[in-house]
C-alpha cells in the first residue's frame, strides 16, 4: 500500500482491502475533486466505513494507492466530543480557533445559547450539529462523513442536511459522505458511488 499527497483532493485506487484478515473490498477506483460532495452508498456491512478508514489511514491492510490531501476531517455516526469540555471549548480546542470565532460557529449552527454546556447536557441532534460545525471550522482539505444523519427523526435529519448544505456552500470542502439512504445521497451529492458484492466493488 502507498499513501501520498495529491493534486486532486482524493484519489482512491485499490485492488483489495482486508478487515480482520477477511477480504472486504475488491478493486475500487474513484476520485474526489476539490469542493465536490460525493456520496458512498450500499447495504449494511458492505464496506463503506472501511473505505473511509482506509482514506483516513486507520485501516492499512490494503493493496493499491490512496492519495489524499493532507488534512482530513471525520464526522462519525456518534459525535466524538470531549465530555469534560463545554461546547465552545470543544470547538476552540479541536478546530484550533479562538473563543470569538468558536462562538460565531456555535451561532451558525443554532447553538449560540449552548456555549457553556458540556456535551452530556446537549441532545444527540445538538451534539451532531456541534460535530459538524467543528469539522467545517477546522477547514480540512477532505471531509469524511460516516452516516451523520442516521437515527435522527425526519425533521431533525432534514434540518441537519440543510445545515450541511449551507456550510458546504459557504465553504466547499471536498466531501465523501457515507449513507444508506438514497434520498440523502441524491439531495446532498453531485455524484453517487454504489457498492455491491463481496468483496465489494463499485457498480
Ligand atoms: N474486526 C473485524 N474482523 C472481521 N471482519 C470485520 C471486522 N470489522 C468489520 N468487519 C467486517 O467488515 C465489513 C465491512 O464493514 P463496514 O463497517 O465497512 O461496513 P459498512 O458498509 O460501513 O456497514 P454499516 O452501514 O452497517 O455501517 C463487514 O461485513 C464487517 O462484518
Amino acid at each position: 500500500m502507498t499513501r501520498q499527497g495529491a493534486t486532486r483532493a482524493l484519489s482512491f485506487d485499490i485492488s483489495a482491502a482486508r478487515v480482520g484478515g477477511s477480504a472486504v473490498l475488491g478493486a475500487i477506483r474513484f476520485e474526489l475533486g476539490q469542493g465536490e460532495c460525493v456520496a458512498l452508498c450500499g447495504p449494511s456491512g458492505i464496506g463503506k466505513s472501511t473505505i473511509l478508514r482506509v482514506i483516513a489511514g486507520l485501516e492499512t491492510d490494503f493493496d493499491g494507492r490512496v492519495a489524499c490531501a493532507p488534512r482530513i476531517g471525520m464526522v462519525f455516526q456518534e459525535p466524538v466530543l470531549l465530555p469534560w469540555r463545554v461546547a465552545r471549548d470543544n470547538l476552540r480546542l479541536l478546530a484550533k480557533i479562538d473563543a470569538p470565532t468558536a462562538q460565531g460557529w456555535l451561532e451558525r449552527v443554532g447553538l449560540g445559547a449552548c456555549a457553556d454546556r458540556f456535551p452530556g447536557q446537549l441532545s444527540l441532534g445538538q451534539q451532531r450539529r456541534l460535530s459538524l460545525a467543528r469539522a467545517f471550522a477546522a477547514t480540512p482539505d477532505v471531509l469524511l462523513l460516516d452516516e451523520p444523519f442516521v437515527s435522527l427523526d425526519s425533521d431533525m435529519a432534514d434540518e441537519m442536511m440543510a445545515l450541511f448544505e449551507g456550510l458546504h456552500r459557504a465553504r466547499p470542502i471536498a466531501t465523501l459522505i457515507v449513507t444508506h439512504v438514497e434520498a440523502e445521497a441524491s439531495r446532498l451529492a453531485t455524484r453517487i458511488l454504489r457498492l455491491a458484492g463481496r468483496p465489494a466493488r463499485l457498480v
